[in-house]
């Protein structure tokens, strides 16, 4: 992205106000819905190439019925992201590097008994910044990887019981509802994660009840 302004993000609420470029969402649907492996790099090199510096992945699928879908947008399709973004625009390779965000959930950090699947994915998410973030790979791509990880967010994916189990614990998701963030909150963490140029390997909560915080993970033993 030139000059430091989004082509675009995802989602119907917000596509319009950006420059055309839907780039995530493409490889999303494609990584989803079209194609093979191969196809979808193929997009994603083309659809990287000048000057792309910044991608905002914020594709994301709560549906526990389909729950193979949930992983393949959540997780697969930030692999795929995250990989392309490296392979194109790494220092390694030429490039200028630049900052990747993917966007988690705080059901990426704790028991999730009505969407496991779906935590599973952003657990993996997690992961995938965590690992791309860390600074071995800094030295090698100089791309900044970054999750921002919000709770209850005031959008279409909270309406959809049917995508839950255990639905019938939904009875009055008003009060819930009242306490979600606005997804503008959560558009200026992601605006604020793109300039940080101290943040690596973050993963950074959002959340009406406590604000933002940074999560500090314990150090672990390797053997
Ligand atoms: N709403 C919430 O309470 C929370 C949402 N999140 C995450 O925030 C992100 C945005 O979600 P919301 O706006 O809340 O949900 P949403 O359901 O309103 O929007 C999700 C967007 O992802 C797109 N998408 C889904 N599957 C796709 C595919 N195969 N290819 C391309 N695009 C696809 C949809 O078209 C839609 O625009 C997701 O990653 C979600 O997991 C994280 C924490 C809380
Ligand atoms: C009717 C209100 C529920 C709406 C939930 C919809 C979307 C949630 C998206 C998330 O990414 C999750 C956000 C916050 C809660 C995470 C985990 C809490 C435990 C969840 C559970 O009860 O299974």
């Amino acid at each position: 992205m030139q000059d430091k302004k989004p082509l675009g993000f995802i989602g119907k609420s917000v596509s319009g106000s950006w420059d055309s470029g839907t780039i995530a969402w493409n490889l999303c649907s494609r990584s989803t819905f079209g194609g093979s492996d191969e196809e979808v790099f193929k997009f994603a090199k083309d659809a990287f190439r000048s000057n792309v510096s910044i991608v905002v992945n914020c594709a994301g699928l709560l549906n526990e019925q389909t729950w193979k879908l949930c992983i393949q947008v959540n997780l697969i399709g930030s692999t795929i992201i995250a990989r392309t973004a490296i392979e194109q625009f790494g220092k390694h390779n030429g490039g200028a590097g630049g900052c990747v965000i993917l966007i988690g959930s705080v059901a990426g950090m704790s028991a999730a008994p009505h969407w496991p699947v779906y935590s599973a994915s952003k657990h993996g998410v997690i992961g995938l910044t965590r690992g791309f973030g860390s600074p071995r790979q800094f030295k090698h791509h100089g791309i900044r990887f970054n999750c921002l990880s919000p709770a209850y967010v005031d959008t279409p994916m909270t309406k959809n019981k049917d995508a839950f189990l255990f639905k019938e614990d939904f009875t009055d998701s008003r009060e819930l509802a009242k306490l979600a963030l606005p997804p503008a909150d959560v558009a200026a963490q992601i605006v604020k994660l793109t300039e940080d140029e101290n943040q690596n390997g973050d993963v950074v909560v959002i959340s009406t009840s406590r604000g933002v915080e940074k999560v500090e993970f314990p150090p672990m033993p390797l053997y």
